[in-house]
């Protein structure tokens, strides 16, 4: 096991919700666990007058709640013992001064700033933060999400935090992508050599990837209604998760290594423009309707979402990848708000048999591998069995592997995950620059497409899967979503 690495953790937006619900909370757990140094410190940033008494306090009455169960009041005191607050105006280069005497003159200790605010920021936080004389080799930035709006506001951003830091001193977050399933996706895949052989054109007829929420917009309706799910979700996490599925075996772990295969496949993916983009992309925007039997309002009657928003909550597209592995096997991406379950899963279909010998039809069966990230976490192979019995009656069985029930030891939460690799400088799960450009440069003419056509998007009831052209889309294909089989 790694030690623990001795760094300062300056979180810029310490105050905020993504610090309180997510960051900190996976700090304490780190910490609980012993993967937090006993000489790290932590250190929150915002404009907020707090002394650091009253940061620990209003930290620890927001973290209560979030860890539940997981909350000791004895491990709570260890932990805010390391931790500090800092009061700047990220846009003030004088502020600064508070945050370098708290830090102190040790330049040889690493520093890991994580900009958790908006992206608006990031400019003037890397630039004051160089001129205070606070950015050391060893330093490192994490940016959240999202980074711009579009190809030519994520290079703008890219360019302003390369003026100060190097791209291997960049953590850009998809969060996706310290989910522990994922990583066992690449260890299924990379481990084993069983799959390797099937995993192509020849073998797979199609792969379905699916996040669905069941949540709304919450309390984020402003922000989600200039986003939308193409931006949100798809643009980052999708197809992430797509890379992983579609990538060519990496020669090693190695961060550039691994980031270099994912980079292959977004630049293989095939521009959906022009007619195509009707075809092959499909937009929804949730009405009312009930999940889990409660009722539900629409979209357009959420907080801060203008009643005449065109803004999609949900999305699905056939994706092409055009190379000798992937030539003709679509990738259907789905996602979507106020959804009939939270669900995010990769399902690769593979093709029905050449030839059969059994007079024992069970429909439309195809062997299925289901990669299922949440609620739980899962592989299921889907097979065919003789049932018992005199005669040869072939039945769909599944082998199906549970990781908590296999592994009893507890998950790393996604941020706990990538806090750590942060901490170990490791980049391997952090999305680098040339990839995160490609992945804008594909959406971006989906969204030209869409807003050229100046169709709304398609209605559809919460607590469903969505428009039914998006089955549709499917059907076209002579194919059914996952569900629905
Ligand atoms: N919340 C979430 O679930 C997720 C959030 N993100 C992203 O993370 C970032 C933060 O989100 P979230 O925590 O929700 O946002 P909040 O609005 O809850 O928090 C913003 C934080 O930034 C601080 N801040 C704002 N302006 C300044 C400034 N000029 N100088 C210093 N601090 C400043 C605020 O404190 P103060 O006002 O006191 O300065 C506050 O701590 C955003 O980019 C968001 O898109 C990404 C994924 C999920
Ligand atoms: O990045 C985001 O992800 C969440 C969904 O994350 P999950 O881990 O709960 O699946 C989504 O709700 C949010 O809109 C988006 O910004």
């Amino acid at each position: 096991m790694h030690k623990p690495m001795e760094v300062d953790l300056v979180i810029f937006g310490g105050t905020g919700d993504l610090a309180m619900r997510k960051l900190l909370p996976a700090l304490y757990h780190l910490y609980c666990d012993g993967l937090l140094a006993s000489g790290a410190r932590i250190v929150g940033v915002a404009r907020e007058e707090l002394d650091r008494a009253a940061y620990q306090a209003s930290a620890r009455q927001q973290c209560e709640g979030h860890l539940g169960k997981n909350f000791s009041e004895s491990k709570w005191e260890g932990f805010t013992a390391q931790l500090y607050y800092c009061t700047i105006d990220a846009r003030k280069l004088t502020s600064y001064a508070s945050l370098a005497e708290c830090l102190g003159s040790r330049n040889d200790r690493d520093r890991v700033f994580y900009l958790s605010t908006s992206a608006a920021l990031f400019a003037d936080i890397c630039r004051n933060l160089s001129e205070t004389g606070l950015i050391s080799p060893q330093s490192r930035v994490v940016l959240e999400k999202p980074l711009g709006h579009d190809l030519e506001s994520s290079r703008q951003i890219n360019d302003q935090v390369g003026q100060f830091f190097h791209e291997t001193q960049i953590y850009r977050i998809d969060h996706y992508l310290g989910k522990e399933p994922v990583q066992n996706l690449l260890a299924l895949r990379f481990g084993n050599a069983l799959f390797e052989p099937l995993w192509r054109r020849d073998c797979v007829r199609d792969v379905q990837i699916t996040v669905a929420e069941q949540l709304g917009v919450e309390s984020r309706g402003e922000f989600y209604d200039g986003t939308g799910a193409l931006r949100d979700m798809l643009q980052n996490h999708l197809l992430q998760l797509l890379c992983i599925v579609a990538m060519e075996p990496p020669a090693s772990i190695a961060p550039d290594v691994v980031r270099d295969e994912k980079l292959k496949i977004l630049r293989a993916l095939r521009p959906i423009k022009g007619h195509d983009v009707a075809a092959k992309t499909v937009r929804g925007q949730y009405r009312a309707g009930a999940i889990a039997g409660k009722p539900v309002r629409g979209y357009l009657e959420e907080d801060d979402v203008p009643n005449d928003s065109d803004t999609e909550t949900f999305v699905s597209i056939k994706a092409e990848i055009d190379t000798w592995r992937w030539a003709g096997v679509p990738f259907f991406l789905r996602t979507g708000k106020r959804m009939q379950e939270k669900l995010a899963e990769i399902v690769v279909n593979f093709r029905e048999p050449p030839h059969t010998i059994f007079n024992s039809p069970v429909g439309a069966f195809t062997n299925r591998m289901v990669i299922r990230m949440q609620p739980e976490e899962t592989v299921e192979l889907h097979l065919l069995a003789k049932q018992p019995g005199e005669e040869v009656q072939l039945r769909p069985v599944q082998l199906n592997l549970d990781f908590s029930e296999t592994f009893r030891t507890r998950r790393l939460e996604a941020y706990e995950r990538l806090l750590i690799d942060v901490m170990r400088a490791n980049l391997t799960l952090f999305v680098r620059r040339d990839e995160q450009e490609a992945a804008w440069s594909w959406v971006e003419s989906i969204m030209a497409g869409w807003q050229a056509s100046q169709e709304r998007p398609r209605n559809y009831t919460a607590g469903t899967w969505g428009p039914a052209a998006s089955n549709s889309l499917m059907a076209s294909s002579g194919l059914q979503w996952h569900e629905e089989i």
